[in-house]
């Protein structure tokens, strides 16, 4: 038995009943109430450009970083035409989230005492590669590692003592569809988004006490200055696998996520795949509504079986795009 410091009682740590902490498990959430004051790692363009203007509608103060400080002053000023009243600031830090940890705390720090505590942090910085696994250099397994997982961690890291101080606050996690299955071309990809989810999971059970909720965002393609560069050395394989899902724009996407966060859930999906896909991969994750749960008991089985056939097609997909470059190498040997 343990001495409880907040209620005064002999209490043992581990609990109730299993059936009982199922349903307190599924506790409604609060919002978080506005205007709120996020921060966007990768504000500058892209997902996170939209993150900030869809916060800004909603009369939010929004500190913007990213490195290159040109963009973050364009994306500052289309930024500022989203406000809603005279009040609203944006504030832009440029630093390397994924670096050297110091320097990201202490310009969070900064910016903290310029705009107050950070509410929300959106982690969107990221960059991502596809290329066939013999092809990718080896250093890119590193940085892809770096950026989009350990550039998530630091700014969150941050921030965090802040949040359990106030006893509020939203970690948003920007992964990916790529996070939730591993695809052909995304061998470095996809291991840093899935590195998201496993941070995510452990973080939101350390948090969860102190009504600080943890989202993790599962975009499909997504119409971005990142997907175009991203485009140029795409597998023809890569191309067609994620041709099933399709391409989103950057707003709708932000649409969505914040109105997430926003509420607390744990998994945020975009379009039809994107919620197949997230009912499917559930795994241990947190559940944050009855409705949720309900959903993914009820759909677990058809699902799988709608995604045996996915599986059939993406892998008839290399198949044929093995047999196509082979044709065509030995035509070009006998030319
Ligand atoms: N577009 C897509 O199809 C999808 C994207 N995603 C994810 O969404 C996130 C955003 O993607 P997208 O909008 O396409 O990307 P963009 O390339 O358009 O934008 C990336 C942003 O991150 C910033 N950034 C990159 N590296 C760093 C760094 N080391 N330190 C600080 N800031 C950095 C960039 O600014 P700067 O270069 O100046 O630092 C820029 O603001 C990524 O994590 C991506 O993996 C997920 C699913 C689909
Ligand atoms: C029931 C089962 C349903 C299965 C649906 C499967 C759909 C697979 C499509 C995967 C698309 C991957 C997008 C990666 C986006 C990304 O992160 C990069 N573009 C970043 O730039």
């Amino acid at each position: 038995m343990t001495y409880c410091i907040y209620c005064n009682l002999d209490f043992d740590p581990r609990g109730p009943s299993l059936v009982f902490n199922f349903l307190k498990g599924m506790t409604l959430l609060s919002h978080l109430p506005p205007p709120f004051n996020p921060q966007v790692t990768g504000g500058s363009s892209g997902i996170g450009k939209s993150i900030a203007m869809e916060c800004y509608r909603q009369g939010a103060f929004i500190t913007l970083v990213a490195r290159d400080e040109s963009k973050l002053v364009q994306a500052k000023k289309e930024v500022e035409k989203c406000a809603i009243n005279d009040k609203q600031v944006v504030l832009c830090i440029s630093v390397d989230v994924s670096k050297d940890y110091r320097q990201v705390e202490s310009v969070i720090k900064q910016c903290q005492e310029k705009l107050g505590p950070v509410d929300m942090l959106v982690n969107c910085a990221g960059t991502s590669f596809s290329g066939k696994f013999e092809e990718v250099e080896v250093e890119r397994f590193r940085s892809m590692m770096e950026v989009n997982y350990l550039g998530s961690v630091y700014p969150t890291r941050a921030v965090i003592t802040t949040m359990k101080e106030r006893r509020m606050g939203r970690i948003l996690f920007i992964s990916s569809q790529a996070g939730q299955i591993g695809l052909f071309g995304y061998t470095a990809y996809s291991p840093s988004k899935f590195a998201l989810r496993g941070l995510a999971e452990s973080l939101q059970m350390e948090m969860k006490p102190y009504n600080i909720y943890v989202t993790v965002a599962y975009p499909p393609d997504t119409d971005t200055p990142g997907l175009a560069e991203e485009n140029r050395t795409k597998p023809l394989e890569t191309r067609l696998i994620s041709e099933t899902s399709g391409v989103t724009q950057p707003e709708q996407v932000a649409k969505i996520v914040v109105k997430d966060a926003v509420q607390g859930n744990f998994n945020s999906s975009v379009g039809p795949d994107g919620y197949m896909l997230s009912a499917l991969t559930c795994g241990m994750s947190p559940v944050t509504s009855i409705t949720e749960g309900l959903q993914q008991i009820v759909t677990m089985g058809l699902f799988r079986t709608i995604a045996l056939f996915y599986l059939g097609s993406f892998d008839s997909i290399v198949r044929r795009c093995m047999i196509q470059r082979e044709q065509a190498k030995a035509a070009d040997k006998r030319e």
